[in-house]
């Protein structure tokens, strides 16, 4: 059944992008807004990146505006940058040729928005607008979008063999959105699950961090389990029944690096396994440094009070990650106290201490080396433990009444 439906009111973002539709179009092209944006539109989500769809080839669209860039010219895709906003821009097109279930290395244009719209993964993410707001609706995603569910476009099977990709796209749209996911779809899925191991674990990685985030995670997680598809990744895939307590957890990771913590505790890796497991998983090492940190403070925490010291050296902004993570797993935390006593350190990194190296050999006339280290430790440690205060004359005298002196 097609659906007609317009959009009375084109927000702003479409508004500006209208020029660009009209352009193509008064060059002869069909041009229409596709995708994720029209569909965040109709139900009122963010919008991301507005993409187009036209039956222009590249040339055809970079010849139509005066500043383009080439960025998937061979999937049929240019960005035209107008007023400072950029837009893709990309030819009709189908999934024909595929190789090893990812996404196609070859595209064959087509010459009809049908066509286009036919080999996309899910019913709502193939809508199509056009420059007056009225939508196009040849798969039923309008009432897809209603019903809040995630169905397939055509027979699923077919979607998921063009991009295995697509059933985590399934289950992560399904934690974003919170929405179900319509049976048959469901069932392909299952059958199918296999295929996500030739999937790149970068692509795999960003669909399951966003799967992480959404508000309706415990519904996606569940169906990531129960179809299977954990099996088919690095790492997770000997920790299913360890990963269904996360169904329990008491509220959701904040972000990137909260979800990565949540996932380690819960696997209860070692700092060693982390590292690994984040590496496989193809994480950026600042993601890395900062999800060990977390977990190192959420150990010693779990067995006592962290120390001045460790305060000190984990920092507020981890402080504050772990604490989050210990509420999650129901864990007992004093948050106040704990922030509290951050708060009243007299220094927070090396660089507020009154005192450095130069000064103790300059001034005070130690001799270069590792006994310097050691001194500048020790003070630091007795500002930490409120002994001694953070100004350099009350730290001389420190030095000068200890036995510091080789
Ligand atoms: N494996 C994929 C990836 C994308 N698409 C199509 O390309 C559109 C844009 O893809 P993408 O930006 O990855 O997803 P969005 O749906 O826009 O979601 P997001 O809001 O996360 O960008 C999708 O809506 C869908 O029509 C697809 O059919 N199959
Ligand atoms: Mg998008």
């Amino acid at each position: 059944m097609t659906m007609i439906m317009k959009v009375e009111k084109l927000p702003k973002l479409f508004e500006e992008a209208a020029p660009i539709l009209k352009a193509l179009q008064d060059n002869g092209f069909e041009a229409y807004f596709v995708g994720g944006s029209v569909r965040d539109l109709l139900i009122n989500r963010p919008i991301n990146d507005i993409d187009i769809a036209t039956s222009a080839y590249p040339e055809e669209i970079k010849q139509t505006f005066k500043k383009t860039v080439d960025t998937g010219i061979e999937h049929g895709t240019v960005t035209v940058i107008e007023n400072k906003q950029t837009y893709e821009v990309t030819t009709f097109r189908t999934e024909s040729e595929y190789q090893d279930f990812r996404r196609p290395d070859k595209v064959t244009f087509v010459k009809s928005l049908t066509e286009d719209l036919k080999r996309r993964d899910f019913t709502i993410n193939a809508l199509a607008m056009d420059a007056n707001g009225e939508i196009i609706d040849l798969f039923g995603g309008l009432e897809d979008l209603d019903k809040q569910v995630i169905k397939a476009v055509g027979n699923p099977s077919e979607r998921f063999h063009e991009d295995a990709l697509r059933m985590m796209r399934a289950v992560r749209f399904q934690s974003q959105l919170d929405f179900g996911i319509e049976q048959h779809t469901k069932e392909a899925i299952i059958e199918h699950h296999e295929l996500l191991s030739k999937i790149a674990v970068e692509r795999v990685r960003d669909e399951f961090l966003k799967l992480g985030l959404g508000q309706g995670f415990k519904k996606g997680f569940a169906s990531f389990i129960d179809f299977k598809l954990v099996e088919q990744v690095p790492v997770l895939n000997v920790y299913e029944a360890e990963l269904r307590r996360l169904l329990g957890i008491n509220f959701l990771p904040a972000n990137e690096v909260a979800f990565w913590s949540m996932i380690a505790v819960c696997c209860q890796l070692s700092l060693a396994k982390i590292r690994k497991f984040l590496v496989q998983w193809k994480n950026s090492n600042k993601v890395k440094e900062e999800v060990l940190a977390i977990v190192e403070l959420f150990d010693i925490m779990m067995v006592k009070e962290p120390t001045n010291r460790q305060l000190y050296h984990y920092g507020l902004t981890t402080l504050l990650q772990t604490i989050d993570l210990m509420r999650m797993f129901g864990e007992e935390v004093n948050a106040t106290l704990l922030v509290d006593c951050y708060d009243q350190l007299l220094i927070k990194s090396r660089d507020e201490l009154a005192i450095d190296g130069k000064i103790l050999i300059e001034d005070l006339g130690l001799r270069p080396g590792p006994a310097i280290g050691q001194i500048l430790y020790e003070v630091e440690e007795a500002i930490l433990n409120h002994e001694l205060e953070n100004d350099l004359k009350a730290i001389k005298n420190y030095i000068e009444l200890g036995d510091f002196h080789e």
